[in-house]
């Protein structure tokens, strides 16, 4: 049987990351993005780096780069890698192009890129997938993939070969609704972590930034459950306990959530790299869901709407917050 062909819609971090080891297993892949970053692969190639391997580098030639849907014309799987907010934008654009039977499958943060896909490319089968690893561009033409992780999506034989195949660790889910509703309460932390200006290891090291997190968590737990919406179970902690073992004492987190600490010193939110390159966020997709979920619901998310307000301000004039400021910010607002 051939090889399925993959593009890459949104060609950044995680993009790069997942058609780079598609390529690397001799899959036919085209990329998709701004031409700036596309410059800078046709000069450089790709590399993909871990802490625990070998980077494994892609020299120029062995990359199909482009900077218009068309390139995806002919691929039987695009995987969708732009930021939230560029997902109506970019579906716009791909449904002239898409090849009849072709598959979209959405490798994006919050809760409804899915649904904007299927609305704007009827037709197509739209699968949800999901990231639970980060991964950032350490340097021009480098997406380093800082922490261990399962990629998850809804079932397709032949995209699951493939990714396994290139060596992506993934699961199939048929519960990816619950999925998403859980990975947006690990991204609530997104936020957290840009305004910390901190990597992700020293600054969920810190109490004080863990307690935001955890006020953030128990405001979306509170209108998960007045929507009737039971997250899934991701990691070794129910999401209903995440919040308290988030507020254990430094040395206490350390042994109980050695597992989640397990990320290198280069892993930031992808939030951190958006304000860091002065560019909208997702916030808007991430604290901006649960504000909406809870107002639904009469409820009140304010240090989720209060993060909401700071990001915002943060990508007009960057600042950034120690953990006990911020925590004491979160706190007034309530
Ligand atoms: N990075 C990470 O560690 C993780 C990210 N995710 C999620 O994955 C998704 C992708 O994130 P990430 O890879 O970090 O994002 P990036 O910003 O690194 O990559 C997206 C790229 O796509 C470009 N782009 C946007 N619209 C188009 C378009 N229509 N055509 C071509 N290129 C386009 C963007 O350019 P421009 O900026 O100019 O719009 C940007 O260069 C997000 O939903 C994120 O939340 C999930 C888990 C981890
Ligand atoms: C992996 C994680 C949770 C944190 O980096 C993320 O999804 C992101 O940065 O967007």
């Amino acid at each position: 049987m051939p090889k399925p062909r993959f593009a890459v819609l949104g060609a950044g971090s995680i993009g790069c990351h997942l058609g780079g080891h598609l390529v690397a297993a001799g899959y036919d892949v085209a990329f998709v993005g701004r031409p700036g970053a596309m410059g800078v692969l046709r000069e450089r190639g790709l590399t993909l780096s871990t802490s625990v391997r070998p980077p494994v580098h892609l020299t120029p030639d062995r990359l199909v780069l482009a900077t218009g849907p068309e390139a995806a014309a002919g691929a039987d799987y695009v995987l969708v890698t732009v930021k939230s907010a560029g997902t109506e934008a970019a579906a716009q654009d791909l449904a002239p192009h898409l090849a009849p039977g072709a598959v979209v499958v959405s490798f994006q943060n919050g809760l409804h890129n899915p649904a904007t896909l299927r609305a704007a490319l009827p037709g197509h089968t739209v699968l949800a997938g999901m990231v639970p690893y980060n991964v950032v561009q350490s340097e021009p033409g480098t997406v380093h993939q800082g922490m261990p992780g399962r990629l998850m999506t809804e079932p397709d034989d032949m995209l699951f070969a493939a990714f396994r195949e290139a060596g992506l660790a993934i699961e199939v889910r048929t519960d990816m609704s619950e999925v998403q509703h859980a990975k947006l309460l690990l991204n609530l932390n997104n936020a957290i972590n840009a305004l910390s200006g901190l990597p992700l290891r020293d600054q969920l090291g810190q109490r004080a930034y863990r307690r935001c997190l955890a006020l953030c968590q128990r405001e979306a737990l509170a209108a998960y459950r007045a929507a009737g919406v039971a997250p899934a179970r991701l990691g070794p902690t129910a999401p209903a306990v995440t919040p308290y073992v988030l507020g254990l004492p430094d040395a206490l987190f350390r042994r109980v959530a050695a597992a989640s600490l397990r990320i290198d010193a280069h892993a930031r939110s992808s939030m951190w790299e958006d304000l860091q390159r002065g560019r909208r966020t997702e916030i808007d997709s991430l604290q901006g869901e649960i504000v909406a979920l809870a107002t639904a619901h009469g409820r009140g998310a304010p240090a989720n709407e209060r993060l909401l307000t700071l990001v915002h301000e943060a990508e007009s004039a960057p600042r950034t917050w120690t953990g006990p400021q911020l925590y004491a910010e979160l706190r007034a607002a309530r």
